[in-house]
């Protein structure tokens, strides 16, 4: 049997069998469309949605982005810190990033946008979708966790973490790696609310840094505040390089 190519591929033997070719499949609208569910087709939908990220962000400017619980009630008080938070930013000349969601992803949003401020939803396909909230002005819904977390990293220069569940720990975490591995430098990670946070940052000192698991460097790239000011302080230090 002949050497078959698809692309770059080569095909020979039993590997060859498959007579349709790939042109035969795009022109035959009869024929089986199982194949657009491939891996090879899914990795053009994942460059695709980093094109349109890159795309979409590339002239946003100094952004920090706001990450909290997606349950946070309009009537709580995390949610005002939140609203607070992407004011604060967006009068500091930082475009505000979210996740797009509900809670304090919203709360964010509407600080942001309300204060004439650059309110960005970063907004991920789920199966419980809830889509991107009404203060978001500049959208991108992703299908990819990873996709979507490249943009937070790489438009951000810094992180504001409000009280959160697991999106948001996950989120926190990604960075403190990103910053402990030396991926991101001169990032600062704000942990607001010291009630929530200070069990968190408690067991990883007396856990993780007595069992030697992380060092004192990678408890201090993580400030622990309930001022908001002092966070913001911290991200406009940082974008004029001072960061210590
Ligand atoms: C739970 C509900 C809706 C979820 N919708 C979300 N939309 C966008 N982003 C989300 C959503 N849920 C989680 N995230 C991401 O994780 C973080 C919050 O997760 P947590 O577990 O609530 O801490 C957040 O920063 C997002 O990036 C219906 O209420």
């Amino acid at each position: 049997m002949k050497d078959r190519y698809t692309g770059p591929v080569l095909k020979r033997r039993h590997q060859a069998e498959e007579t349709e070719t790939t042109d035969q499949r795009l022109l035959d609208s009869r024929g089986p469309t199982d194949w657009v569910h491939t891996d090879p087709w899914r990795v053009l939908r994942i460059q695709a949605e980093f094109i349109e990220g890159f795309g979409a962000l590339a002239e946003l400017g100094p952004a920090i982005s706001v990450f909290g619980s997606a349950r946070t009630a309009a009537d709580h008080p995390t949610y005002a810190l939140a609203e607070e938070v992407g004011r604060k930013l967006a009068e500091a000349n930082f475009a505000v990033i979210t996740g797009g969601g509900p809670g304090s992803m919203e709360a964010a949003n509407k600080g942001a946008s309300q204060a004439g401020g650059v309110s960005v939803g970063l907004g991920i396909e789920l199966p419980f979708e809830s889509g991107l909230n009404q203060w978001v002005d500049k959208g991108i819904n992703f299908r990819y966790f990873f996709a979507r977390k490249t943009m937070f990293i790489k438009y951000s220069q810094g992180y504001v973490v409000l009280p959160g569940g697991v999106g948001t720990l996950d989120e926190l975490f990604e960075a403190l790696t990103l910053v402990q591995t030396v991926k991101v430098t001169r990032f600062p990670i704000v942990l607001l609310g010291t009630t929530y946070w200070q069990g968190l940052l408690d067991w990883m000192r007396d856990t993780q840094l007595a069992e030697g698991t992380i060092s004192q460097r990678d408890l201090d790239f993580l400030t622990l505040t309930d001022d908001v000011d002092e966070a913001v302080a911290l991200m406009v230090a940082a974008r004029n390089g001072d960061l210590s």
